[in-house]
């Protein structure tokens, strides 16, 4: 697969694809329904596939604030992309320039004079350009006019209601991973680098391995059962996602796993934290004998669910 970075990197040989556009934060079952058209268009008209997504996504441009966590790095939506098929990312900076390009001007400038789109997919719901005034009539006219086709998809559902990445965030914040498994297709996981901590874990009887959030902010708070791969084995764990209040209080959020029955070194590795099931909400213990106690509850209730 092969990123663009910005649209100043699209070259000639570019041209000419089948295309879809959004932010596919999570790459989710709705997601990879359009995937999978995108794919079959691709070798019906044998033209690549190519992605267009949003860096930072425009929620994230417009408030950085409270702008939803992401399920997703870039890092992780592009593996994603990958899998799923997809030959191209064009991935365009969401700044100024791009919010105030007005619908036309976007399928002028983006899709026709740097694509070359013969194709494009979206979905029924799909708006875009200053103020979200290009939706899916204004894009299928835009196409009559520029020679290019435009399909829609329709609603992926479960349980009777539309999957979305927002919908997935409120199943993750409910706690509910086997839904969460349905609407992603796959078991939610956070992958990242272990880091040295503050190496307090062992005096607390819980070694930890720290994993890198970088600018992640975790769509999910509080004690965790999980599993990690490594090395091919799926090792089971304990994992902690919080500001750790007990034992400071930079506010930034931690991803910490204790693996049980493991004992090795896992500095400087990447690994994937798969979730099974909240145990808890991180708390603020008066004293690190209480949390000592309270994360041995953790681990002995995550040994009875996994029946050990
Ligand atoms: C299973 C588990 C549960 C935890 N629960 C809490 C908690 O409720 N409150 C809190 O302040 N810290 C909690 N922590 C974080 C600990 O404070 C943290 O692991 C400890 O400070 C070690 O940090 P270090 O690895 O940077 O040395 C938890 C950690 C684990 C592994
Ligand atoms: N459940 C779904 N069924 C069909 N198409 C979908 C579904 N979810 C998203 N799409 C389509 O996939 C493309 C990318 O979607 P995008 O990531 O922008 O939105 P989303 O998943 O609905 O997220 P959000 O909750 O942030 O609105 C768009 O064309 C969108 O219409």
């Amino acid at each position: 697969m092969e990123l663009v970075r910005g649209i100043q990197n699209l070259r000639p040989r570019h041209r000419g694809c089948v295309a879809t556009i959004g932010n596919f934060d999570g790459v989710h079952a709705g997601h990879q329904a359009i995937l999978k058209r995108l794919r079959a268009d691709s070798a019906r008209m044998n033209l690549p596939g190519c992605v267009v997504i949003f860096e930072p996504q425009p929620r994230e441009y417009f408030s950085p604030g409270d702008a939803p966590p992401r399920l997703t790095r870039l890092r992780d939506k592009l593996a994603l992309l990958e899998a799923q098929g997809v030959d191209r990312v064009l991935c365009l900076s969401f700044n100024r320039r791009l919010r105030e390009m007005s619908a036309e001007q976007f399928v002028q400038q983006i899709l026709i004079d740097g694509l070359g789109v013969k194709h494009l997919e979206v979905g029924d719901d799909f708006r875009f350009g200053c103020d979200r005034s290009g939706d899916f009539a204004f894009l299928q006219g835009s196409g009559e006019r520029h020679g290019f086709t435009v399909e829609a998809a329709n609603t992926v559902a479960e349980s009777g209601e539309r999957i979305s990445s927002t919908r997935v965030r409120q199943v993750l914040a409910e706690g509910d991973f086997s839904l969460a498994e349905r609407l992603l297709g796959r078991p939610f996981s956070i992958s990242g680098r272990v880091l040295h901590g503050q190496k307090l874990g062992r005096q607390l009887g819980a070694p930890t391995a720290n994993v890198q959030l970088k600018r992640l902010r975790a769509p999910l708070q509080g004690v965790y059962r999980v599993s990690v791969e490594l090395d091919g084995v799926m090792q089971k764990g304990v994992a902690n996602i919080g500001s750790r209040p007990t034992v400071d209080g930079d506010g930034q959020a931690h991803l910490e796993v204790h693996l049980l029955d493991f004992d090795g070194d896992l500095y400087g590795r990447r690994i994937t934290v798969v979730f099974h099931e909240k145990l808890r909400d991180e708390q603020r213990f008066d004293s690190l004998d209480a949390l000592k106690a309270a994360i041995k509850a953790d681990f002995a209730a995550a040994r009875a669910q996994w029946g050990l």
